[in-house]
């Protein structure tokens, strides 16, 4: 089951202006950056009660959303959703019919495992499932 919305994922064509402009929107400063080689993505994290915006900056010409912003304007990119265990819910998914972007779970940001459902098969949205990494 997908229990909490784990962040909603913003893609920006510059990180230090958006960053400038959620702070004042939200009135607090974020919590979090975080360089994501793996995604080609300079993240910054901010906690919204039990959810998080996290602002995402292309670092490549190949990153996803880099890709994304050469033919959408900037603006909700993904919905992330917290699971308890991430590989029953690629499984459930699977079986319900549902695309997956990833074999396996991959490290994501903020200390997550994380895998994204295509949008063709979840109704034109990005959804990215997310498990906490308990160390
Ligand atoms: C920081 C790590 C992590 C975290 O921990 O939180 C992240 O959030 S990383 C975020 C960036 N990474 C990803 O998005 C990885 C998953 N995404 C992908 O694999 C690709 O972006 C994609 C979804 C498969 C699309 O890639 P591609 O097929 O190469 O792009 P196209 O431009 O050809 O798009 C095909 C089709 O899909 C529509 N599309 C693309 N992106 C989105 C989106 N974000 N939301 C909704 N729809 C999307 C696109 O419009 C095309 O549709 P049509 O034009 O109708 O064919
Ligand atoms: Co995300």
């Amino acid at each position: 089951m997908l229990t909490n919305l784990e962040h909603l994922g913003l893609a920006v064509k510059d990180l230090t202006a958006a960053t400038a402009l959620y702070t004042k929107l939200l009135g607090q400063e974020p919590y979090k950056q975080e360089h994501v080689a793996s995604e080609a993505v300079d993240t910054v994290f901010f906690q919204v009660g039990g959810s998080k915006i996290e602002l995402l900056a292309g670092t490549s010409p190949d990153s996803a959303i880099t890709r994304y912003l050469e033919k959408k304007p900037e603006g909700i990119h993904h919905v992330a959703f917290e699971v308890d265990d991430i590989r029953a819910e690629m499984a459930r998914l699977r079986a319900e019919g549902f695309q997956l972007l990833n074999e396996e779970p991959k490290r994501g940001a903020d200390n997550k495992l994380v895998c994204f459902v295509h949008p063709k098969s979840a109704g034109g949205v990005l959804v990215e499932l997310c498990q906490s990494i308990k160390e």
